[in-house]
């Protein structure tokens, strides 16, 4: 006979949308069990590590160098044939974080909130009594165990299995992940204050190559790629790595993960049953970031729960769906849209929309005032002399 637990709200998976539940839903009383099968929370990581500065603030996470590498003040783009341009912050726009640190940091805040937390714990299935779910057979450190809810989180990344298992459908084709490799090494000669991106069709097809700095010398440089591309993401990136005559025998983790960039999950809760973060591909596809919207989506998450226990109406809960995708899924299916336009671009069209903009825009683009960006890019001779380009920025509009 396994050991039976019984809790309010089990979350599954401490990454980054699953701790933040835990803890909103815990803060308010409520009895909280958040379970990971790593045995040592955050790692290994699958992860950039380059956050926004403003999360910190909006989610009520302290500032602590503890997990914090390195502050970042802007980016640098570079085009296929070696144009850049510069976005340069006179304030910190950003942070490479260690999220080694980072999600066990996060999982210890909710813990101090009142969840109980248990790593190396692997939930294996649903429980059903009577056609409904109440809670989850998870394995304890090997040993099985049977954990009671009323209320189920499927927090457990892009390879989610629990909301699958409850019934919700999590299709999307290959065409809707990105394929990320990247090393965490020794690395000279690249401004460590600011993030840097290479776009270029062989340089990496739909992504790009990226060096987040965490010290003056040591980065994580990884490359993105469409899942479905005939080569790797591995190919691509020790591509690049040679083609800049970097040398990579000095390499300190090798991390290897799929991203998420699209098809967002349309039905986010099914009976008791929510689904966030990577597990409902809460993920910006424009360049893949997914921590702040794993959090976003957790805070609306963990409101719904909180409301439907005190009200006890779980008739509640649909309400997070409804409120994503006003507040937050609109936003990322604009962004998709775009992300689909710029997949179309050529080299010669990154060339030029990087070497029109260098300089004189980067300003706005910093701002955010895109639309203002791409009317400057449509009066160019070299985009006024291309209808296909006119057209291409035209649907931005
Ligand atoms: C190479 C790479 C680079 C990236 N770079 C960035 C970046 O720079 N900035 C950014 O914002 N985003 C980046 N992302 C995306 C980001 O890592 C994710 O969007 C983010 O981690 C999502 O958080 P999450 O909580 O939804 O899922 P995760 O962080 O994946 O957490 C899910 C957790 O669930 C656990 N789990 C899974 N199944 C089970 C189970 N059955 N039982 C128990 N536990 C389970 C896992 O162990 C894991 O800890 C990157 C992704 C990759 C792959």
């Amino acid at each position: 006979m396994s050991e039976i637990m019984k809790y309010d709200v089990v979350v599954v998976g401490a990454g980054i949308a699953g701790p933040i539940v835990a803890r909103n839903v815990a803060k308010e009383g409520h009895s909280v069990l958040l379970i990971d099968k790593k045995p040592a929370i955050g790692a290994p990581k699958q992860c950039a590590e380059g956050i926004n500065i403003g999360v910190f603030e909006k989610h009520n996470i302290p500032y602590d160098k503890r997990f914090i590498n390195r502050e970042i003040y802007g980016a640098r783009l570079y085009s296929p044939s070696g144009y850049t341009l510069e976005m340069r912050y006179s304030r910190v726009s950003g942070v490479i974080l260690e999220r080694k640190v980072f999600d066990k940091m996060l999982a210890f805040y909710a813990a101090r909130a009142g969840a109980d937390v248990l790593p190396r714990t692997e939930a294996t299935d649903v429980i059903r009594e009577d056609g409904k779910i109440i809670g989850i057979k998870a394995k304890k450190e090997g040993e099985p165990i049977e954990i009671r809810a009323d209320i189920l989180v499927a927090a457990d990344g892009v390879e989610s299995t629990i909301a699958r298992k409850a019934g919700i459908n999590t299709y999307a084709p290959p065409h809707e992940f990105d394929s990320a490799y990247e090393y965490e090494m020794l690395i000279e000669g690249f401004d460590p204050d600011l993030i840097h991106l290479w776009f270029g069709n062989n340089v990496a097809p739909r992504g790009y190559v990226w060096v987040f700095p965490k010290d003056e010398d040591r980065a994580n440089v990884g490359v993105g790629i469409n899942s479905d591309n005939p080569m790797t993401a591995k190919y691509y990136l020790d591509k690049w790595l040679k083609e800049n005559n970097i040398p990579f025998k000095k390499i300190l983790e090798v991390n290897v993960g799929v991203i998420p960039v699209g098809g967002f999950l349309k039905e986010l809760v099914k009976n008791n049953v929510l689904v966030v973060g990577d597990a409902a591909r809460q993920v910006n596809p424009m360049h893949g970031g997914g921590m702040a919207e794993a959090m976003e989506a957790g805070a609306i998450a963990s409101k719904w729960i909180v409301e439907a226990l005190k009200e006890e109406n779980f008739e509640l809960l649909k309400n997070y769906t409804t409120e994503w995708w006003e507040k937050d899924g609109k936003r990322l299916e604009r962004v998709l849209r775009v992300r689909k336009v710029v997949e179309h671009l050529t080299d010669e069209d990154l060339d030029v929309f990087i070497q029109t903009l260098s300089g004189i825009d980067a300003e706005k683009i910093a701002g955010g005032r895109y639309s203002e960006v791409i009317k400057t890019l449509l009066k160019h001779p070299k985009v006024l002399m291309s209808p296909r380009r006119i057209a291409l920025l035209k649907e931005l509009l």
